[in-house]
């Protein structure tokens, strides 16, 4: 058994989440972590709501309401949606807690003393008709680097490059259409060319990487540059420094705040479960292994500029220095894990420029484990992918219905009717052993499939030992054995093995289900647990997280051999089919637009 760091990227709490999103870092972490759970390794998936910066405060104006109260507000929506959804965090919580401003500002304080923060003027970008500081990603223009006409002052979505506003041609404020000035302003830059050689050879040493996150990585730290880690704004973390504590317009930028979310939500997490420093075994053991997921936007963020944080922190760098006994020596990421992204009509699915699908109005109506299957088996993991409504339900009524729904309930409904429960099984026939072998087999091939973060790939693998079964029964004909019970028992038998084998093989992917047909075929308690929603507090602000007891379901990484014997009661369709005009139509809440 290993210990194992699910670090899941922060959704930035300025609206309710899009299925792009957790398509993006949601379902691919959640299966990994459920998997590995199942596989005894000693998981802490982690992640929280990013609420800094100035998008929050443009949203907060927007809508009448303070910075907080819009955190607040969208907090709360991005919960329910990922509760929802089923996404098994250990601890999924906020930046806006006194632990995370804590944590943020201890990392800043290493960074410091160790000399890889340091301050310097820039320039910045104001809006002349009001003299506000004009947030970065609220200034647009054109890409100095590929030419892409939207690109936003912080980074180019099409080329991937950081940017400064100063960079682009033609600035504009999204706000309001104006041209920015730019203006002198004192802020604090980390050096991460002094850490890039470190950097260098750590990307070197990583080789079982997606070969496109390697070499978008290597690609970014040969324009590596400093990079501004304060903005004049007054949301956010106070800078850690005398004269500058309570300076009211200066505060820490919200990226670099919300990396270190995956920190101090293990912090958290760890003043929660009882033993404060239950989180050093996640990051001080260079045994533990550390996975973060997202989509590939963010991968700078976690393959160049949080590595080269945390060397900087530990005093890795060209500059030396020393660790903070508090912190101790902090370990890289084992691996980046990023996908393309969802697509409709070729844009990206995204709450910033319209098309969006909410998840939540898609658990309403679909249910969690529709939307999780879609992901897995049709989503972006290694390129950009359109979603359409009618492979929606292509897949869901061919694949999830007529395959895997209708294998447990023809198998469960005809030993129900024949036997009253699970049959004993008589000799086995060839037929049946091969059956048996490969569904036994693919613990093994979906098990190594999901370990090396091959989602679709193993979730194929175990949609094809459900195709095996239909085919085996199909072949079988057991509704034909009327006169050879003893057979007919035997057959059932067989294929109600494969079916729990199945199950236990889709229940990373499937949990919501997986349950329904664990306790399908007889079984009673928790088979997946689910991430509950948990108010509690830190200092004077009360706010929900979400938490789960994973320790105590049932769920192994292993076929169990099912009991002759057990009663089994009729059993209702594990996923309702839909109907066919959806695909041509969309859901009325969001329909197919021309
Ligand atoms: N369409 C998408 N496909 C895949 N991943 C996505 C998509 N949109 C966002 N993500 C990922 O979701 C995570 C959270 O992103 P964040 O909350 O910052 O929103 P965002 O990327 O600004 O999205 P939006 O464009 O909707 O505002 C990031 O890792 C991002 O890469
Ligand atoms: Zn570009």
């Amino acid at each position: 058994m290993s210990r194992i760091l699910a670090a899941v990227a922060w959704p930035y709490a300025n609206g309710p989440r899009h299925i792009g999103h957790v398509s993006g870092f949601g379902v691919p972490s959640d299966v990994f972590a459920r998997y590995m759970r199942m596989a005894g390794h000693d998981v802490l998936m982690v992640s929280g709501s990013d609420e800094h910066g100035t998008a929050i405060q443009v949203k907060a104006d927007a809508e009448g309401l303070t910075a907080r109260e819009t955190a607040d507000k969208y907090h709360s929506r991005i919960v329910a949606d990922l509760q929802g959804l089923g996404l098994s965090y250990d601890l999924y919580t906020r930046t806006t807690t006194p632990n995370h401003y804590h944590v943020v500002q201890e990392i800043f304080t290493a960074l410091y003393e160790n000399g890889y923060v340091f301050a310097k003027t820039q320039m910045g970008a104001i809006s002349p008709s009001t003299g506000r500081t004009l947030p970065d990603r609220f200034i647009e223009g054109t890409c100095p680097i590929c030419g892409y006409d939207n690109a936003r002052g912080d980074q180019c979505d099409n080329c991937g490059n950081q940017l400064d506003p100063a960079d682009l041609i033609n600035p504009k404020s999204k706000i309001n259409g104006e041209t920015p000035e730019f203006v002198e302003t004192e802020h604090f830059f980390l050096d991460l060319p002094k850490v890039a050689p470190q950097l260098a050879a750590w990307l070197d040493s990583r080789e079982d990487w997606r070969p496109n996150v390697l070499k978008f990585s290597h690609n970014l730290l040969k324009e590596i540059r400093e990079r501004a880690i304060t903005r004049d704004l007054d949301w956010g973390v106070p800078i850690p420094l005398d004269g500058w504590r309570d300076a009211p317009m200066k505060r820490i930028y919200v990226w670099f705040d919300a990396v270190i979310g995956y920190l101090s939500a293990a912090v958290e997490w760890a003043k929660r479960s009882g033993d404060p420093d239950a989180w050093r075994a996640f990051w001080n053991d260079p045994e533990a292994g550390s996975y973060y997921f997202m989509g590939k936007d963010n991968i700078v963020f976690h393959s160049v500029i949080w590595p080269g944080i945390l060397l900087g922190a530990n005093g890795q760098g060209e500059l030396g220095g020393t660790i903070r006994p508090e912190l101790g020596e902090l370990q890289l990421p084992t691996e980046v894990v990023s996908s393309e992204f969802m697509t409709m009509k070729g844009s990206k699915v995204s709450s910033s420029r319209g098309a969006s699908i909410f998840v939540g109005d898609f658990l309403a109506e679909f249910g969690p484990d529709a939307l999780r299957y879609y992901i897995a088996v049709a989503g972006p993991e290694n390129q950009d992918t359109d979603f359409t409504w009618d492979e929606f339900v292509r897949r869901t009524n061919f694949e999830l219905a007529n395959e895997w729904g209708n294998l447990v309930n023809r198998s469960i409904a005809m030993a129900h009717k024949n036997n009253g429960g699970i049959p004993a099984p008589g000799e086995l026939t060839d037929e049946d052993r091969a059956l048996l072998d490969a569904s036994a087999g693919a613990f093994d091939t979906v098990g190594e499939h999901i370990a090396a973060r091959r989602f679709k790939a193993g979730i194929t693998e175990a949609m094809r030992i459900v195709g095996l079964a239909n085919k085996y029964l199909s072949d079988m004909e057991p509704w034909k054995l009327k006169d050879d019970p003893a057979r007919r028992d035997t057959v059932l038998h067989v294929a109600l093995q494969v079916v729990s084998d199945a199950n236990t093989l889709l229940t990373p992917y499937l949990p919501h289900s997986a349950q329904k047909v664990f306790e399908a075929l007889g079984g009673e308690g928790i088979w997946a647990a689910q991430p509950a929603i948990v108010e509690v507090s830190d200092g004077d602000l009360s706010y929900p997280t979400l938490q789960g007891d994973y320790a105590a379901q049932q769920a192994t990484w292993a076929s169990r051999p099912i009991q002759p014997g057990t009663p089994l009661a009729k059993p209702t369709p594990l996923f309702a089919k839909l109907d066919e005009k959806l695909g041509e139509t969309g859901p009325s809440w969001a329909p197919i637009a021309d």
